[in-house]
């Protein structure tokens, strides 16, 4: 059989029976940009550079206090970007999200409320997980697409293969310690659908408003990603 490359597309994959409750919205890109923005001023111009450089999603963390009031701007004013809120710890934070305009959520962890909160929800979720145990409750309550955090300490692409094995039907979004030269060994990974990670919006970069930099390594990372494609018939739709 003749492998055509999977399109660059983060939703899970048609063949496993994929809970519909961490089912993405639609986008483009494999890589999802994570960013603690010190002022909401700046999403409009940072979303710009990020869909020039060709990623069309972003992790917007509610690590400050600007975090809610970019993620209303991005949803309003740029919708051709997908956005979706991270650090999110509680069930009001999910609320509070959704109601900002949040197209998805992450979290660093998962807790039972946390997951039963944002199962009763129609925001799609991404809960962290750091063991096999954890994933195994997430999926459990119902979440298809985990972020494996943080990746790279707990065991980066050592770990997730080792997790193919005993958890086949489960796709993942390793985030935390990633870099450029680690994501095309992430992606070609049959059970990652994305990878997170701040090293595409550096804080130097955003404090700077050095937009074309971004787009520079948005860019980069587009290109890993495209050359990156998983095999067929594994992780994306
Ligand atoms: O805030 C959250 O919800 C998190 O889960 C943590 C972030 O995703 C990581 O801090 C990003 O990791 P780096 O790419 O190593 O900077």
């Amino acid at each position: 059989m003749t492998a055509t490359p999977a399109p660059a597309h983060a939703t899970a994959a048609p063949h496993a029976p994929e809970p519909q409750r961490s089912q993405l919205p639609p986008f483009r890109t494999r890589v999802l940009p994570v960013v603690a923005l010190a002022r909401a001023d700046a999403a409009v111009r940072l979303a710009h550079a990020l869909l020039e450089g060709g990623i069309d999603a972003i992790e917007i963390t509610l690590r400050t206090p600007a975090a809610l009031a970019a993620i209303e701007t991005l949803a309003r004013q740029v919708p051709e970007l997908v956005v979706g809120a991270g650090t999110v710890l509680r069930p009001a934070d999910l609320v509070a999200v959704r109601d900002a305009g949040a197209r998805f959520a992450l979290a660093p962890g998962c807790t039972p409320t946390l997951l039963a909160a944002a199962a009763a929800m129609r925001l799609p979720f991404i809960p962290g997980v750091a063991s096999a145990s954890e994933a195994m409750l997430a999926h459990e309550a119902g979440f298809g697409l985990l972020k494996c955090f943080p990746a790279v300490p707990l065991g980066g692409v050592e770990l997730l293969k080792a997790w193919a094995g005993p958890l086949p039907e489960l796709r993942f979004c390793p985030t935390g310690g990633i870099g450029l030269e680690q994501l095309g060994a992430f992606l070609s990974l049959p059970n990652v659908a994305l990878v997170g990670g701040s090293w595409i919006t550096p804080a130097a970069a955003l404090d700077l408003g050095d937009w074309a930099r971004i787009t520079t390594l948005a860019r980069q990372a587009c290109a890993v990603a495209a050359a990156a494609a998983a095999p067929l018939g594994t992780a994306q739709a």
